[in-house]
């Protein structure tokens, strides 16, 4: 019919006239529309159909106001949002985000992401993302309560187990879920599985907890596999002290990787030999429920402590970012690579900018993106809906059986979009073609909608 070829430069200057001052909605799109349009370009069929134009807006974005209590009886106001961003493939599915200074741009973004990252676990799960610019951090558990309740007395007219299952992501953890699924469960009166990372007493699966940390580090395994390695008696360096990089800690120490540094926003913390089993235990006690600072780690251990100092300047082999979006700069690549580093793998949402994935594929650096290595979250989000609707509960060893497979399916489609001329293979073009194709069949299959 048409099928002018796409033009990358033309299309995101479309992109950043519809979308003005949404810098992370842009390099999420830039990274993922470099891979596709020139794999675009020998399909007519999605020219046409105007696909990459209709995946890169969101089906609905949804924004309201959250009014809520403190412990003082002073009333504060934040915003709560969820952006739908694709249900081509199965419900929208994806986390909440509950930070200061969130924006609809970083929303947009990782529901962008989400889109592909789904895609990728073979799981019927379409994409999204909300939150709220409510930071739970320093407030008292019963203000975290009244801000749950209020949000999701909102956020309950637009879920449903099939139509959207909103999860975990950063500042929402297994308290927040809690206050959430037990609102939702009150305003509705139905006992649904519309959230995952539920608790084990009340639909939650196994392993959901640890499945991205496992899933990232399953993901490095195979790489490192592919690659004739393994993690065993690899220096690593993780980014982090959530939720991802305490289960990332936890699956390279099991495959025999050491654990030299990891951090939170204040900083880093050094362990020359490797964190142990019982230091890890004691800063996921420190972490997960007395919500401490990494500092006091190096305080209780006596070991290094850097102040607003990244992990990237600690001498290591494979390095795990595990915090936060454009954590790791063009600098950071540039020491990473000098220290001899060989393996990267993103256990967070683009935690890499554009300058510095480029450096790492120019010095032939082993990269994981976001969009594959992370994906075990939402796969086990998938498994836990999967167990909801039987009314079974699988065991540890069948989940993270299921998760092993899963993480080694995406590896395969990665390498199946990503071999290049000879042997190398481009995990970020494979990733993002192989998670295209899926939603862009099914929205060619469903015609103009
Ligand atoms: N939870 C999940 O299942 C999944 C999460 N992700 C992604 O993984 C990343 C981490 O999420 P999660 O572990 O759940 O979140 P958590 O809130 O549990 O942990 C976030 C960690 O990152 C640190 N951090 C946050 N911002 C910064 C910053 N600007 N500089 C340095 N460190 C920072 C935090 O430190 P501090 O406490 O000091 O703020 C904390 O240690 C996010 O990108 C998220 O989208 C991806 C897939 C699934
Ligand atoms: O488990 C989920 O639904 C979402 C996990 C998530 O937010 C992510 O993959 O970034």
């Amino acid at each position: 019919m048409f099928s002018n070829k796409l033009n990358l430069d033309d299309f995101m200057l479309g992109l950043a006239k519809r979308n003005p001052h949404e810098p992370e909605f842009y390099q999420a799109v830039y990274e993922v529309a470099q891979s596709v349009i020139p794999y675009i370009n020998h399909h007519p069929e999605y020219i046409d159909a105007r696909i990459l134009e209709r995946m890169t807006e969101p089906d609905r974005i949804i924004s309201f106001r959250v009014c809520w209590e403190d412990d003082e009886g002073h009333i504060r106001v934040n915003r709560g949002y969820r952006v739908q961003f694709n249900n081509a493939i199965g419900p929208y599915k994806g986390g909440l985000r509950f930070t200061s200074h969130l924006t609809l741009d970083t929303l947009k973004f990782l529901g962008f992401e989400q889109t592909f990252k789904n895609s990728l676990t073979t799981l019927p799960l379409g994409a999204a993302k909300g939150g709220s610019d409510f930071n739970p951090k320093g407030k008292s558990d019963r203000e975290v309560m009244r801000f749950c309740q209020s949000f999701m007395s909102e956020l309950h007219k637009h879920i449903g187990v099939y139509t959207d299952i909103p999860a975990g992501d950063i500042g929402v953890g297994g308290r927040e879920i809690s206050y959430l699924f037990g609102q939702y469960k009150r305003l509705e009166n139905q006992f649904q599985g519309v959230l995952t990372g539920k608790g084990l007493e009340y639909g939650g699966s196994l392993i959901r907890k640890e499945a991205t940390g496992f899933g990232t580090t399953y993901f490095m395994e195979e790489i490192l596999k592919e690659h004739g390695s393994s993690l065993e008696g690899k220096k690593c360096v993780i980014s982090g002290s959530g939720n991802v990089a305490l289960y990332t800690a936890e699956k390279v120490m099991q495959l025999g990787g050491h654990v030299l540094a990891m951090s939170d926003s204040s900083g880093t913390i050094h362990i020359p030999d490797g964190i142990s089993r019982e230091q890890l235990d004691w800063l996921i006690d420190l972490k997960e429920n007395r919500r401490g600072r990494i500092q006091e780690f190096a305080e209780h251990f006596q070991c290094e402590f850097l102040p607003d100092t990244k992990v990237w300047g600690i001498p290591c082999q494979i390095a795990f970012a595990c915090a936060t979006q454009n954590e790791l700069e063009k600098s950071d690549a540039q020491q990473l690579i000098k220290n001899g580093c060989i393996a990267v793998a993103e256990g967070a949402n683009m935690p890499s900018t554009l300058e510095a994935v480029h450096l790492f594929k120019k010095n032939n650096i082993l990269f994981a993106p976001a969009k594959a290595a992370n994906a075990g979250g939402v796969a086990v989000s998938g498994l836990e809906m999967t167990q909801n609707s039987m009314r079974l509960s699988w065991s540890m060893e069948e989940l993270e059986d299921r998760l092993k497979t899963i993480m080694q399916k995406i590896h395969s489609q990665c390498i199946k979009y990503g071999r290049g001329e000879g042997e190398t293979i481009d995990y970020v073009r494979g990733a993002n073609i192989a998670g295209f194709k899926k939603v862009a069949d099914a929205m060619l299959a469903y015609g103009v909608v």
